[in-house]
């Protein structure tokens, strides 16, 4: 958990220095800097922004660089500085590492926040890096094949970028980049299949609390974004000609994808597709064929939200089991950190029920909070469910502690 935090030189937050708790609460008008706060811890978590790719975005203008450093309650300290043309130093504990990965294991950060809401008609990599958030967190062994396979993979779509006609040297080192991909992929999927399994009670547990009218009805599935039942390099062997042609592999494990599907009830399968249904016809069935349909066209805009709501709560408990189950939770120095769920102005995306039921299922999990709304309406709410939430408002880059 983190209990103190330190962020300089970050869009309108010039020096901030806030003693943290279990429970935070920011509160300020537009453009006060609530955001930006939850930027640097994702930013010091993920080694990136949740708003811009481009350092010089969110460092402050006039400025070279950025600085965030947090200080956890077992007195672990974590520090990223980005510099206006990208350079990145990390430490941990004073000391400086050179791999993001390390500081993103201490300091699990799950957000929820308004650009997150559209992810269901997005391209596939926000719904990819959903389950690989929960990947990277549950087995050790995921985030070193990722990191290699994106190497051959670079190094074969600059490749195939290049040219369209591969001489016989480029086609012999394309192939052993194939099958060190095809190594890779394979594990890859098998860490993601693990966990999808894993996590689909826990999101059918969430759907239930939030969208309790659709429990029957929604159901998530996992593409592994090649066929799993043949070698990714028999695969990519067959199709060469096509990525040529495109100037970029089209199947691996990158194009991996969840989906989450809806499928009316009180209905019947199997419906003889040539048998004309009619209300009228005295041998209709009762019930009416399923239908099957990607729930982002069938919900509203609303329930969609509660929908990528459930995706990201349901998470926080199967990580926290986990946790228990490997032992982490213990005092050794490779315990992990209590993740920290950042919420961006859920009073403006949730109605209240649905804000109750976030809010009440976060403050029974040991995670940490950083909320922000505009109002201190959710303020009486917050004070039932956490013992001591602390306080603060945000004015024009300055943050005060209330209390
Ligand atoms: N690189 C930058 N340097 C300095 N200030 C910046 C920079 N980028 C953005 N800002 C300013 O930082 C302020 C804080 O923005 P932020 O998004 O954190 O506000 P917010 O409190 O979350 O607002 P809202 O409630 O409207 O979402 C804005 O007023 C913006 O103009």
């Amino acid at each position: 958990m983190i209990e103190r935090l330190q962020i300089s030189n970050l869009r309108n937050l010039t020096q901030v220095n806030l003693q943290s708790t279990v429970c935070n609460v920011v509160i300020g008008a537009n453009g006060s800097g609530k955001t930006s706060l939850l930027e640097a811890i994702f930013l010091l978590s993920r080694g990136k922004s949740f708003r811009h790719h481009q350092p010089k975005r969110y460092i402050q203008h006039h400025q070279n660089n950025t600085t965030v450093y947090a200080r956890l309650n077992d007195s672990r300290t974590l520090a990223i500085q980005k510099q206006t043309d990208a350079t990145t130093i990390l430490r941990l504990n004073q000391a400086t590492v050179y791999n993001q990965s390390i500081l993103t294991e201490q300091l699990p950060t799950l957000l929820i926040d308004p650009s997150t809401m559209d992810m269901l008609e997005q391209g596939s990599a926000s719904r990819r890096q959903l389950l690989d958030w929960l990947v990277f967190h549950m087995k050790q062994g995921f985030h070193p094949q990722w990191v290699a396979y994106q190497r051959l993979l670079k190094q074969r779509n600059s490749l195939l970028k290049k040219t369209r006609q591969l001489t016989q040297v480029q086609l012999a080192e394309l192939k052993s980049w194939d099958k060190g991909l095809s190594n890779h992929a394979a594990l890859i999927h098998h860490y993601r299949e693990q966990v999808f399994t894993e996590w689909q009670p826990y999101f059918a547990k969430s759907v239930l609390q939030l969208l309790p009218s659709y429990a029957e009805q929604l159901s998530l599935s996992y593409n592994a974004g090649y066929d799993t039942h043949v070698a990714l390099d028999v695969q990519l062997n067959e199709r060469l000609e096509q990525d040529l042609q495109l100037g970029y592999t089209r199947i691996g494990n990158h194009r991996a994808d969840i989906h989450v599907h809806w499928r009316s009830d009180n209905t019947i399968d199997n419906q003889p597709t040539n048998k004309k249904v009619s209300s009228s016809d005295p041998e209709t069935p009762s019930k009416l064929p399923a239908l099957k349909e990607q729930a982002a066209n069938v919900l509203s805009r609303g329930e969609k939200k509660l929908l990528i709501t459930a995706l990201r709560l349901s998470q926080l408990p199967l990580l926290l089991n986990d946790n228990k189950d490997s032992g982490s939770f213990d005092n050794s120095s490779t315990s992990r950190a209590t993740p920290v769920v950042l919420l961006d102005d859920i009073t403006a995306e949730l109605d209240d029920r649905a804000i109750g039921i976030l809010l009440s299922t976060l403050a029974q999990l040991p995670c940490q909070v950083f909320m922000t709304s505009l109002t201190d309406d959710i303020v009486p709410l917050v004070n039932e469910l956490w013992s001591k939430p602390r306080l603060f408002h945000v004015k024009q880059g300055q943050i005060l502690s209330v209390d």
